[in-house]
């Protein structure tokens, strides 16, 4: 089976820091891979490469056989809107609007009625445990309740890959774990592929393969640091 999305040989230097140097990154539909690494290796530079947010400056990235790294921004926003879903640490959901608005927003922009996405925002909400939180503010929510809204907003559009950036980071052990837990269960039951950022461990034990990154390089020793000749 062919791999939905590639990157071949990506680079990306901001200014004269080079970020990604030279990365390959094949993922298949409905699988779930971990993007590990130490603190500033290219983690999240990498994601935003994938998903379109950024160029990269060398290389290729492909989606379904198209490449996305020389479209241009309204294209790669569509993708992103249409066929991707995107969860980050903070969840970023909207302060004015109830969990279930923010939820159906991406149903919303895309054209669809009011009373469709709401219907499928309690849907989602229900599928993730937080039908209870349906008609809160996000102020007034815990910081598990908000990544689980965030989650349903992100799949709420049945996205073919969900790219999310460290999504457990702001939340405890167990919280992030429940998140995870959620997160793996349901793209495996939408077949949804998932490139999941941590450098967490036990957050990259959920997925079903690791791609370690080094100084913004994929280490061949998947232990993310400089291995010494003892000399
Ligand atoms: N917009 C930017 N402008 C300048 N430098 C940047 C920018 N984004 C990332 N960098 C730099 O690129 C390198 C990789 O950053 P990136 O955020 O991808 O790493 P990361 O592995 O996700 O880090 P963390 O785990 O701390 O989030 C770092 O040196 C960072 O400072």
């Amino acid at each position: 089976m062919s791999p939905i999305l590639t990157a071949r040989d990506v680079t990306k230097t901001f200014g004269v820091q080079p970020a990604l140097r030279g990365v390959d990154l094949d993922l298949h539909e409905g699988e779930i891979v971990a993007v590990r690494g130490r603190s500033g290796c290219g983690k999240s530079t990498l994601l935003h490469c994938l998903s379109g947010i950024i160029r990269p400056d060398g290389g290729q990235v492909h989606f379904r056989g198209e490449r996305l790294d020389d479209t241009g921004e309204a294209h790669r926003s569509e993708l992103r809107r249409t066929r991707f879903g995107v969860l980050l640490q903070h969840g970023h959901l909207v302060a004015e609007l109830t969990a279930a608005e923010n939820v159906a927003l991406p149903l919303l922009l895309g054209g669809g009625s009011r009373r469709a996405a709401l219907a499928a925002a309690a849907t989602w909400l229900g599928r993730l445990g937080v039908a209870e939180a349906a008609e809160q503010i996000p102020g007034r929510l815990s910081g598990g309740q908000s990544q689980r809204v965030a989650l349903a907003r992100a799949m709420v559009t049945q996205p073919e890959v969900l790219f999310a950036d460290e999504p457990t980071g702001a939340l405890d052990s167990l919280a992030g774990e429940l998140v995870m837990q959620l997160l793996t269960r349901v793209a495996r039951e939408q077949g949804t592929a998932v490139v999941v950022v941590t450098h967490d461990a036990t957050i990259a034990a959920y997925a079903e393969r690791e791609l370690v990154l080094r100084d913004g390089a994929v280490d061949p020793t998947g232990l993310g640091v400089a291995v010494g000749t003892g000399a």
